[in-house]
């Protein structure tokens, strides 16, 4: 198994990199799926963030989580940010684990919005890919496909910044220019790959792995 962690902030690119690597024989793992997943109908996790957050963040006849309200109580303070990650992110770590583990040989992308949040869960990672874009482009991105500015900015606050991801990053996607260019690159990214024929930890810089 190859594994790589593909990082990168709200609208930065990373499910259109993501897709590009499924298509060329990747195996998916999307983080925001698992986090959808451990916040299934009766879960624990779901009655945790209703004690949290309030119970009307859960639908009184169908226990369904209401994911609109719980993301403005959630990101409104640092605080209540960490209140909501306190609760999901150890039963997310613990669904990619077991997912990781059944995903078999051959390439695996897990797509991470937060990678300053991921450290803890996966340390033998062999890639780190970061997908950057200004934030500017990313807001104008976001909004273009229905996202309100003000949500935007709120996640976007407690994110890791650009500087952070290029700073843990063993390779950099720039993604400023055009779908185009960002798909061109990934074809490049997977031939030099392909062509060393994969080697575990043959890119990494190593900077944020444990011993
Ligand atoms: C608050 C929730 C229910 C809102 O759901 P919603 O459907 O609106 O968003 P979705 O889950 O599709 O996430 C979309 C994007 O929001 C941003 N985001 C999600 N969680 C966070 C967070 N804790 N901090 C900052 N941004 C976040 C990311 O860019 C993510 O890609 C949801 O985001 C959630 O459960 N978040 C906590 C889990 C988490 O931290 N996930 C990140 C995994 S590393
Ligand atoms: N280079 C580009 N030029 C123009 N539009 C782009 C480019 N790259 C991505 N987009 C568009 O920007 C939006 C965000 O891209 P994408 O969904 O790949 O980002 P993401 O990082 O997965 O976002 P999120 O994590 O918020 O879902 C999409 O509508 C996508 O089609």
């Amino acid at each position: 198994m190859y594994e790589v962690l593909l990082a990168g902030g709200t609208a930065s690119g990373k499910s259109t990199v993501a897709r590009e690597l499924e298509r060329l024989g990747a195996r998916r793992i999307d983080l925001d799926q698992v986090s959808r997943d451990v916040c299934a109908v009766g879960s624990e996790v779901c009655r945790r963030l209703a004690e949290a957050f309030g119970a009307d963040v859960l639908d009184p006849r169908t226990g369904e989580l209401d994911r609109a309200l719980l993301a403005r109580r959630a990101f409104s303070s640092e605080e209540s940010t960490r209140e909501l990650e306190a609760i999901e992110l150890p039963a997310i770590g613990e669904e990619l684990a077991r997912r990781v583990r059944t995903a078999g040989d051959g390439v695996v992308v897990v797509e991470v919005p937060l990678l300053d949040r991921v450290e803890d869960m996966l340390y033998d990672v062999d890639e780190v890919v970061c997908v950057t874009c200004p934030l500017e482009v990313r807001r104008r991105r976001a909004c273009g496909r229905g996202m309100d500015p003000a949500d935007f900015d709120r996640r976007v606050a407690h994110q890791p910044s650009d500087e952070y991801l290029r700073a843990h990053a063993d390779t950099v996607l720039d993604n400023s220019g055009d779908e185009e260019a960002l798909v061109a690159r990934v074809g490049a990214w997977w031939e030099e790959r392909e062509r060393a024929g994969w080697p575990r930890g043959g890119w990494a810089r190593g900077c944020w792995r444990r011993a």
